[in-house]
């Protein structure tokens, strides 16, 4: 079964933890504790891919043991980054965390991590109080080379369940293409060794 670790990070009060237990639950619930950091468990099948699915929701106050982002960024296969759009200071927020993952693309290549990122303009039904306009927010994702969506985690439960998911299928096309560039080491070296030996043992 595949193991996909996802980071939902966003400014305090962007709305993570309710498009977390949103796509997990159905539910949209009002308020939540936000001195407790979660890590969220789920089996869900994708594509008929069995998926072991953890999402990580940070809490926003100061807490010791809490991660640190570089943990965040080394731990996530994935990440959905989530702002309010009615609230710029979010949005800043918002592009200083997309800044960070450019630039530590660990382990996978820029482009690979690039699909696995997904920005999310939340609270779309506030759009009597946006702030941050529709387009500011594709040309961050368009800078970005990352996906991009706005929502509702209060009013859309499809669009939210869309969201997991597209972010969930371009992390595991990410595990199929690091499979196959992955250079199996030991059938090249076997036919390195068959190379040298097979010839010499043929010419005696
Ligand atoms: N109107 C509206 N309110 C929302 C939406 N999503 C979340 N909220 C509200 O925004 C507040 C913060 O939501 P949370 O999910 O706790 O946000 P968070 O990013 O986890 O917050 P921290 O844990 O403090 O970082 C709560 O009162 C939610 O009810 C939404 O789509 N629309």
């Amino acid at each position: 079964m595949a193991e996909v670790k996802l980071a939902v990070l966003g400014g305090s009060g962007a709305g993570k933890s309710a498009l977390a237990v949103r796509f997990l639950t159905r539910r949209f619930i009002g308020e939540y504790a936000s001195n407790a950091e979660c890590i969220y468990t789920k089996h869900l099948c994708l594509d008929g891919r069995q998926i072991h699915l953890e999402i990580y929701d940070p809490c926003s106050q100061p807490q010791r043991g809490k991660l640190s982002l570089t943990d965040e960024l080394h731990w996530a296969d994935g990440f959905i980054i989530v702002y309010d759009i009615s609230d710029r200071a979010s949005f800043a927020f918002a592009k200083a965390l997309l800044y960070r993952i450019r630039e530590s693309h660990i382990g996978g290549c820029k482009k690979m991590v690039e699909s696995s990122v997904f920005l999310v303009g939340n609270k779309q039904d506030l759009c009597h109080m946006r702030e941050v306009g529709w387009d500011e927010g594709q040309k961050l994702a368009t800078d970005n080379k990352c996906q991009f969506c706005e929502l509702s985690a209060a009013e859309h439960y499809q669009e939210v369940v869309a969201m997991f998911m597209k972010v969930l299928r371009n992390i595991t096309s990410n595990f199929k293409a690091k499979e196959k560039r992955r250079p199996s080491g030991s059938k090249s070296m076997a036919k390195l060794i068959n190379n040298v030996f097979g010839k010499r043992r043929k010419s005696v």
